[in-house]
């Protein structure tokens, strides 16, 4: 049985498959919530153990809407994950955030309306907090990572998840640049929130692909536009990854592990018996 890993890859947009691991196992995952992605690839990468998850299927055939992003945080998690770095493409929403750098964001605006957005339901509540909706911890590795590439990478800015398919109109765009938003892309929700309610840290390399649709000089995205960039470009993330491998102690102590501890609502003995089974892998150890 392949180690514990000491960090967990959910792939974007154009990275399907991680370069580089080496002694590969690949681990098909059933969860309460359904398949994930895909298979769970398990590797050796800088002599440590890293699992890769491709969001959107290899060959990209799932939409960010119809992610099961319950079933792929659970599956990370069951596979002993405590670290989740999310590897993203977005559009920019300001000049100087431009195609071709990346972004580690520190904010989340949540513009989604169709997805499943919380482990908890049927009779059992609970508020976790995202007021910092990214782990500082892993966000602060993963620039450390980037800048030792040649990439060019901002620490810092809101990012705004849409519910896609489609791109945004040159209305929304302007709207949300007015609001201040940086980059924007279509997977982030619940991703984070999610990851938090399993108290997993969790942090977002963001490559900027386009400008959105709001620059008057400036080509509208475009699949193609964004698939060019991404391929000129994942290389850096690639490369980013390793590094931050290299870099990650395998002992770690951090409060997203505790984000449920001041979360629980509901009063224990109201938790009906098959809700406090099915979510137990979450609770117990605030409840036993
Ligand atoms: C292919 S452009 C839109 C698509 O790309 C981003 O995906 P991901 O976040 O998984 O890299 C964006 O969120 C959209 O899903
Ligand atoms: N402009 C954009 N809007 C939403 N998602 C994106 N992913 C990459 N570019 C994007």
């Amino acid at each position: 049985m392949t180690a514990q890993p000491i960090l967990a890859v959910i792939g974007g947009s154009g990275l399907y498959q991680f370069e580089g691991l080496q002694d590969v196992e690949t681990i098909e995952v059933d969860t309460p919530y359904g398949k994930p992605s895909s298979p769970i690839v398990m590797g050796t990468l800088a002599g440590k153990t890293v699992a890769f998850l491709a969001r959107h299927g290899i060959g990209h055939f799932i939409s960010p809407t119809e992610v099961n992003y319950r079933a792929n945080i659970y599956a990370l998690k069951s596979i002993g994950a405590r670290r989740i770095v999310s590897i993203s493409a977005c559009g920019s929403l300001r000049e100087d955030y431009a195609p071709g750098h990346i972004v580690i964001p520190d904010q989340l605006i949540d513009f989604t309306r169709d997805r499943k957005r919380s482990f908890f339901e049927n009779g059992l509540v609970a508020h976790i907090s995202p007021a910092d909706p990214f782990c500082n911890e892993i966000s602060t590795e993963i620039y450390q990572a980037v800048i030792q590439t040649s990439a060019v990478c901002h620490l810092g800015g809101s990012f705004i998840t849409i519910e896609g398919p489609r791109f945004s109109t040159k209305g929304e765009s302007n709207l949300f640049r007015a609001w201040g938003i940086s980059i924007i892309g279509m997977t982030t929700s619940p991703e984070a929130f999610l990851a938090r309610e399993a108290e997993m840290c969790y942090g977002v390399l963001a490559h900027v692909t386009d400008y959105d649709v709001w620059h008057t000089s400036e080509a509208p995205v475009s699949v193609e536009m964004v698939v060019r960039t991404l391929q000129e470009n994942t290389h850096h993330a690639q490369e980013a990854i390793h590094n931050l491998v290299s870099a990650l102690p395998e002992d770690f102590d951090c409060k997203c592990s505790r984000a449920l501890a001041n979360a629980l609502m509901t009063n224990p003995p109201a938790i009906p018996a098959g809700t406090r089974q099915q979510l137990g892998w979450l609770i117990d150890k605030y409840l036993a």
